[in-house]
């Protein structure tokens, strides 16, 4: 199938000399949910900004639905909506007149019944007739929301959607960012929060000095990267790890409370059986005993880390 973004050899140097961007190629397929990841700085902006046709690209291509978003931008910006980082729209207007008019500008016919259940959807009905200025943080978070819906694209990019928001709206927007997939739209979608990627995401990319360092899976990436962590709440705190347990790879924690071992969890033997032999042999007593699959946080780190060099 024909991915619905293709993103190829795009580079971007702005005009202070600054390289955003060092030649990306990225296809996001139809109807997944897509999450990049990346430091303060690694170009994630840069790069949504390139395909919503906000900054041109210093060279490359990216095709929308097989449209090149520069030569077909009309084609293209019709069936992508953005929700960006800052919240810019007009303080005065009500919510309901700032919605329908972006609609407009795309060039579609007025549909008040589709906007009414934008703003249903998003929990903002009641509030249709209260101007910008009047609104919580979260509630204009949601309006950019509505406003990035109102022409009904397919390919819908939210910049760090719930960046500051709470819990609950991060819940609500999860669950709406679900609903609008189920009905066949493309996500792509930048997060700081690691956590947000781990519970929504298809794929995920990590980007690092302008560099799409890591493009996959997220299943996969989570199986093959992820290490299981065993703890070992020991009954009598330890001074040091005795010599006789070098052959495992042990950290002494929590004042000497605790031992942790890190192992591969996809190897035959996972040295566990061998370990607690060793301790009891040495007499060594442990009140309980925890295993944990690393996150996508631990391996998002660990990647960005190793590449910095760091
Ligand atoms: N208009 C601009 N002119 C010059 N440099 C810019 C411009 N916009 C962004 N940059 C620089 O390009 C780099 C990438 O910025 P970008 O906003 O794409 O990063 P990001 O990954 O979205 O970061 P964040 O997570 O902080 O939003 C940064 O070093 C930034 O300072």
């Amino acid at each position: 199938m024909q991915p619905v973004i293709e993103v190829k050899g795009v580079t971007k140097t702005y005009a202070s000399g600054h390289q955003a961007l060092k030649s990306v190629d990225l296809d996001i397929r139809k109807g997944e949910i897509f999450a990049l990841l990346g430091p303060n700085g690694a170009g994630k902006t840069t790069l949504i900004n390139i395909v919503c046709g906000i900054v041109t690209p210093s060279s490359g291509t990216v095709r929308a639905d097989g449209f090149d978003i520069q030569r077909d931008y009309r084609e293209t910006r019709s069936r992508i909506g953005l929700v960006p980082q800052e919240l810019t729209t007009d303080a005065f207007e009500a919510v309901i007149d700032t919605v329908t008019f972006s609609r407009g500008l795309f060039g579609k016919s007025r549909n008040p019944a589709y906007i009414e259940k934008i703003l249903k959807d998003l929990s903002l009905w009641d509030k249709r007739k209260a101007k910008i200025k009047e609104l919580s943080g979260g509630m204009k978070r949601r309006v950019m929301i509505a406003k990035a819906l109102s022409h009904e694209p397919d390919i819908l990019f939210l910049d760090e959607p719930t960046a500051g928001v709470d819990v609950e709206l991060r819940r609500d927007m999860w669950k709406l960012v679900r609903q609008l997939r189920e009905n066949g739209v493309t996500i792509i979608l930048t997060t700081h929060y690691i956590e947000e990627a781990e519970e929504m995401a298809d794929r995920v990319g990590v980007i690092n000095q302008g560099e799409l360092i890591l493009v996959e899976e997220k299943s996969a990436l989570m199986r093959k990267l992820g290490k299981k962590e065993l703890t070992v709440y020991l009954a009598d705190p330890m001074e040091r790890v005795p010599s006789e347990l070098s052959d495992w790879n042990l950290t002494l924690k929590a004042d000497g409370n605790e031992l942790e071992y890190i192992f591969d969890a996809h190897e035959e033997r996972t040295g566990i059986p061998s370990l607690l032999r060793a301790m009891s042999d040495l007499g060594i007593a442990f009140k309980d005993l925890n295993t944990r699959q690393s996150s996508l946080e631990d391996i998002f780190v660990s990647l960005v880390h190793e590449r910095n060099g760091q």
